[in-house]
C-alpha cells in the first residue's frame, strides 16, 4: 500500500540505530516514494550502509518505526515480515556473490529458494535476469573470479533482480568501478528503473551518479536527515558539510558535466 498523501512505499519515523552505547542514527526521517531513484549520501560513517540494513531487516532498529507499503515492519511476525522483505533487491558493497557458483547459479539461488523454481527453470531465467544486467550470455557459466569489476557489479545486480523487486537497494554500485564503466551502470540502472518501475534507495559517495540519474537526494549528517529533496533545494541547504560536498571542486565539475549532457 502506498501513502496517497505522500506517494511513499517505505516511511521512516523516528528511526534510532545504536552499537552499544555509541549511537548512529537518533529520530531520523526518510520517505522513499514509488519509482522514484533516491540518492543517500553523507560523510563516511554518518551511518548510510546502517540505515539500508535497518530497512532491509539486516538490522533490528532500536527505536522508531520503519512502515513498508503501509506496514510497520517491526510489528509483524517473521512470516509476513519475511513476505515483504522479499519485494526487496539488495546489492551491498561488495557484491556479494558465492566465488564457488557461475553467476547463472548465483542469480539461480534465489529462485529455487524462495520462489520454488526447479534447478533448470530457475538457470533459465537467471540467464535471463544476467542479459537484463547487460551481461553476454557466455558470462553465464563462469565464476565472478574470472570477471572484471564492472561485471561483477552487473552479476550482482541481476541477483538483485531475481525476484523482480519493488524496491532495489543499492550501496555504493559504482565504487571501484572506473568513469566509463560506473557511467554506463548508472545508465543501465535508469533504463531498468523505466522499464520495471521498480524504486531505488542508492547509497553512493559518486557525485556524478548523483547528478545524472537521482529523482532526490537525502543528506545524513548528525545522526538524522538534514535534508531529502531534489539536487537544487539540496544544494542550496545551509550546512558546512553540503556545502564543501556540492560546491568543492568534485561536485561542481559533476554539476558542470551533468549541464552540458542536458543541453546536448
Ligand atoms: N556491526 C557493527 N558494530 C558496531 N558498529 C558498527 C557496526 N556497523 C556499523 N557500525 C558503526 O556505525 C557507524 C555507521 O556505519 P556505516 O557503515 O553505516 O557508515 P556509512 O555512512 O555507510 O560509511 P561509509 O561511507 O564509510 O561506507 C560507523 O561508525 C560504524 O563503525
Amino acid at each position: 500500500m502506498v501513502n496517497q498523501a505522500t506517494d511513499a512505499i517505505i516511511e521512516i519515523r523516528g528511526l534510532v540505530n545504536r552499537f552499544g552505547q555509541y549511537v548512529v542514527h537518533e529520530g531520523l526521517d526518510l520517505d522513499i516514494r514509488r519509482g522514484e531513484i533516491l540518492g543517500v549520501v553523507g560523510g563516511s560513517g554518518t551511518g548510510k550502509s546502517v540505515l539500508l540494513r535497518s530497512i532491509v531487516g539486516l538490522k533490528r532498529p532500536d527505536g522508531g518505526a520503519i512502515r513498508v507499503f503501509g506496514e510497520d515492519l517491526q510489528r509483524l511476525p517473521p512470516t509476513r515480515r519475511a513476505r515483504v522483505e522479499r519485494r526487496f533487491g539488495v546489492l551491498f558493497q561488495r557484491g556479494a556473490l558465492f566465488s564457488s557458483l557461475t553467476l547463472q547459479e548465483n542469480v539461480a539461488l534465489p529462485l529455487i529458494e524462495h520462489a520454488g523454481l526447479s534447478r533448470a527453470d530457475a538457470e533459465r531465467l537467471a540467464r535471463v535476469k544476467l542479459a537484463l544486467a547487460g551481461l553476454p550470455p557466455e558470462s553465464a557459466l563462469l565464476n565472478p573470479d574470472e570477471l572484471s569489476g564492472g561485471m561483477v557489479k552487473r552479476a550482482a545486480l541481476a541477483r538483485a533482480l531475481a525476484l523482480d523487486p519493488e524496491v532495489l537497494f543499492l550501496d555504493e554500485p559504482t565504487a571501484g568501478l572506473d568513469p566509463i564503466g560506473a557511467a554506463a551502470f548508472d545508465r543501465l540502472l535508469v533504463t531498468l528503473r523505466d522499464a520495471l518501475g521498480f524504486s531505488v534507495f542508492l547509497v553512493t559517495h559518486d557525485l556524478d551518479t548523483l547528478y545524472t540519474v537521482c529523482d532526490r537526494v537525502a543528506v545524513i549528517s548528525r545522526k538524522h536527515v538534514l535534508v531529502a529533496d531534489a539536487l537544487p533545494a539540496v544544494e542550496a541547504t545551509d550546512d558546512a558539510w553540503v556545502q564543501d560536498y556540492f560546491h568543492g571542486p568534485r561536485g561542481r565539475a559533476a554539476s558542470h558535466a551533468a549541464q552540458r549532457t542536458e543541453t546536448r
